[in-house]
């Protein structure tokens, strides 16, 4: 792409950097007339979409050598890599029309059936079993291991007849035999059971039904354009949205790890798409679902099964139906893509979302796409012309590659001139400002909680720093997309599978906005590091609340402790005085309404405080950095600055040791008390610290000093956010674990509190996304 974008001739790179929205007609067409010249373009397309060079197809050789290295290591007991090699086999092996091919692949379902019944995934082994049958009903060796793998979970019902399925079908006499005595078996299994036990394959499906039918009403203003309101009032924890997405992408870092399309992590058994190698799907449902071709209705010679009974025809019948043969309606979102060629592996994954987008808005308008415009593709908001030279240039030249990408799909074709690639340009610029990331939450054992502590923190970093949250996918909801950003939120947005859920975090009265946030909140990051990185990702300058008045947390996140140890006033640095100086122009809203945040009232500096502190700002008294907003002591910030951040140094590099020990830790402490007296009492990077020391104490096991700096770390937090947000809610976890093991009883209301703040955030999902917290609710009781 560099490469690309620096043989652009000079006067066509200066059009495209200097144009607007209603310039792309005619800048993509003159790109295109450039590019359609261009050799090294038209081979790096070809290459991209040629199936004959395709790395990305099936490929039988391939499948057949994984096998015989998968049957190797069967016979010597390694399982592992008999799995892993199975499952490569799985991924290549052609499955179209020859009979042969299709045969291959129910064998390769049966051996890996072996190896997972091996390695004790009976249910996995079941379900591969099953994959097998429905492109073989026949196929004996499938029925005899389900029998087998039924057995090892107690449906012997099931086992016997699917044994005696077996056993017909087989045509071997030592086989047969084989079969008998494994019926035997498992009959005497079944007598000696105390009491035959059923089980059915369990949905897993975490969508809980909770009824949300609030009417939100599209408001717009002119800082924020469209916006979401609510038009009653609506109580905390409420459910005010769920939307699947329109076109969703699985992010490059999880595509060998999570399904690529419910985007849950990916089971021994995955199942690759049929016709290409690249999507691994954690179910057939999932594969039918993104546009896979499906392994049901095969012809199978029915001959044999004219010596079944009634019952063993239904039973047949019934385990290699599809379910999910008659799902109407369905935009197959990968189908298109689904041909083994490069570009959907090879571009960037924004990209391949707007060929997404693009071929589902076309399919959803019948399938026929007008020769000389596309049309609006999207209504949603863009910052094209706000955008960077480079990004604009780079946003031509993709559209073009995407455009010759899609011509060679299924069904229609995209025109491929100046008006419909500046629409695609429009479009991957709405999806850089309306597209969310899905994130999903990664389960954490109770028992690991004290070890995994580090993991918890909700304190390092940029917004998504919190371990516990993958990255997982991104996609387009066209009305969620329409709630703007707040970074004093009162909504609350999160992710069961592919389903956006958003949710009320405080009461919210009639006709307010209702606004998540985009990253960075108040608390997290102070407002000029809030503001950069709201333009720098989504090229708008944030009007919210907490960027537009004064709040308690943005004077104190990064403060200085005043020059004078007695007092407890705040020294600010000078670019948090000239951000706060901005915000100064909406003070008479804020002495007036008298209506601040509880968190100030509750603090020492109270509102009169904040006023003075801004009235002395204003009045130029304080304004320079380095005075105390309280008493007007100076201090030196230049020598406290680093000397906070060499203590600091100092107290990570002891803390993060492998070989933390007591004496380390009692060393570190003389820092901390440095820091203490440096930065103001509520600076966050005290609460890093005590976190840390938390960490450390208890890797030492010494879980009452680690209780004590996890209260302080907490106390600060309170005091930088609001008592019930969910970092809260993370800290009262890590607490609580550590007041279970000192057997301390206030650990319950930890926990009582925790799962509040949780229920708040996610309601009736709770227990669903943190299975933990129910473990750590059940552990509490018998310990105290
Ligand atoms: C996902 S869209 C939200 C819907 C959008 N307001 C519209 O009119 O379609 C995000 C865009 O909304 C605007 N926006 C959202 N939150 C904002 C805020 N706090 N301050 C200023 N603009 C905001 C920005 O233009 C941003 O790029």
């Amino acid at each position: 792409m560099e490469k690309l974008k620096s043989l652009v001739p000079e006067t066509l790179r200066r059009m495209i950097a200097e144009s607007t929205a209603d310039d792309l007609p005619s800048t993509c067409s003159s790109l295109l007339d450039f590019l359609l010249q261009f050799e090294p373009f038209q081979q790096m397309v070809r290459d991209l979409t040629d199936p004959e060079v395709a790395l990305c197809g099936k490929n039988k050789e391939a499948a057949l050598e994984s096998k015989k290295k998968g049957n190797r290591c069967f016979l010597t007991g390694d399982y592992a890599n008999a799995l892993d090699f199975y499952t490569q086999a799985l991924r290549v092996a052609p499955m179209d029309a020859l009979e042969e091919d299709r045969n291959l692949v129910a064998t390769l379902y049966v051996n890996r059936a072996s190896v997972l019944h091996k390695m004790g995934l009976v249910r996995e082994c079941v379900r591969d079993c099953n994959r097998a049958l429905r492109i073989s009903s026949n196929y004996a060796k499938a029925w005899f291991r389900r029998g087998k793998a039924n057995a090892s979970m107690g449906n012997y019902e099931d086992a016997i007849r699917d044994l005696d399925v077996a056993k017909i079908m087989e045509a071997s006499v030592g086989g047969k035999k084989q079969i008998e005595s494994e019926t035997k078996i498992v009959l005497d299994q079944q007598n000696s059971a105390a009491s035959p036990s059923k089980q059915h394959n369990q949905n897993n499906s975490n969508k809980l039904d909770e009824p949300h039918q609030m009417k939100l009403q599209c408001v717009t203003t002119p800082e924020k354009g469209k916006g979401l309101a609510s038009t009653v009032d609506i109580p905390q924890a409420s459910l005010i949205h769920t939307e699947d997405p329109f076109a969703m992408i699985i992010l490059k870092h999880c595509r060998e790890t999570h399904c690529h399309y419910c985007l849950n992590e990916l089971p021994a058994d995955k199942v690759p798409c049929t016709s290409c190698s690249i999507p691994w799907y954690c179910s057939q449902q999932c594969c039918i679902e993104a546009g896979g071709e499906m392994y049901c209705d095969y012809p199978n010679d029915q001959s044999i099964h004219e010596y079944l009974s009634d019952d063993l025809q239904k039973y047949i019948l019934e385990t290699t139906l599809n379910a999910d043969s008659e799902r109407d309606n369905q935009i197959s979102e990968h189908k298109h893509e689904c041909k083994g060629v490069h570009w959907p592996a090879v571009l960037p994954s924004e990209i391949v979302l707007a060929g997404r987008v693009l071929v589902n808005s076309i399919k959803k308008r019948g399938g026929s796409t007008d020769s000389f415009n596309l049309g609006e593709i999207l209504d949603l908001s863009h910052h094209y012309s706000k955008m960077p030279p480079e990004s604009k240039l780079e946003l031509h030249i993709y559209s073009t590659v995407l455009s010759f990408c899609l011509q060679h799909c299924d069904g229609f074709e995209i025109p491929l001139h100046g008006i419909s690639i500046s629409q695609i340009v429009i479009l991957i610029s709405q999806i850089r400002v309306n597209s969310m990331t899905v994130v999903l939450m990664k389960s954490i054992d109770y028992y690991d909680l004290v070890g995994q502590f580090g993991k918890f923190s909700s304190l390092e970093g940029g917004p998504t720093s919190n371990v516990e949250q993958v990255r997982v996918g991104q996609a387009i909801y066209t009305s969620g997309s329409l709630f703007n950003h707040s970074c004093q939120p009162n909504i609350h947005a999160y992710f069961l599978s592919r389903t956006l859920h958003i949710r009320t975090t405080e009461f919210v009265a009639a006709g307010c906005p209702l606004e998540l946030s985009y990253g960075p909140q108040v608390g997290q990051w102070d407002c000029k590091d809030r503001v950069q990185f709201l333009e720098d990702e989504y090229s708008f300058r944030c009007q919210c609340s907490g960027c537009s008045k004064i709040n308690f947390s943005d004077l104190v996140l990064n403060a200085f402790h005043c020059g004078n140890l007695n007092c407890s006033g705040i020294v600010l640095e000078s670019s948090v005085v000239n951000c706060e100086k901005e915000k100064l122009k909406h003070l008479p809203n804020i002495i007036n309404t008298g209506s601040m945040d509880p968190l100030l009232q509750a603090e020492e500096l109270n509102i009169d405080d904040i006023n003075k502190a801004a009235h002395n700002m204003q009045i130029n008294n304080f304004s320079h950095p380095g005075y105390c907003l309280k008493c007007g002591s100076y201090r030196d910030l230049e020598s406290s600055s680093a000397a906070a951040n060499k203590c600091f140094r100092r107290l990570k590099n002891s803390l993060d040791s492998e070989n933390v020990s007591s004496t380390t830790l009692l060393g570190a402490l003389s820092s901390l008390g440095e820091l203490r007296s440096t930065l103001h009492a509520y600076n966050r990077r005290i609460a890093e610290a005590e976190d840390k020391f938390a960490q450390a104490f208890c890797l030492v096991g010494e879980l009452q000093p680690a209780m004590e700096h996890c209260k302080a770390s907490i106390q600060i937090l309170e005091n930088l956010y609001n008592p019930n947000h969910i970092v809260i809610g993370y800290e009262l976890a890590k607490l609580s674990s550590i007041q279970l093991l000192l057997g301390d009883t206030a650990a319950m209301d930890s926990i009582d509190r925790l799962y509040e703040i949780f229920s708040c955030y996610y309601g009736s999902h709770t227990d669903v996304i943190f299975p933990y917290l129910q473990l750590l609710r059940k552990r509490c009781r018998p310990v105290l």
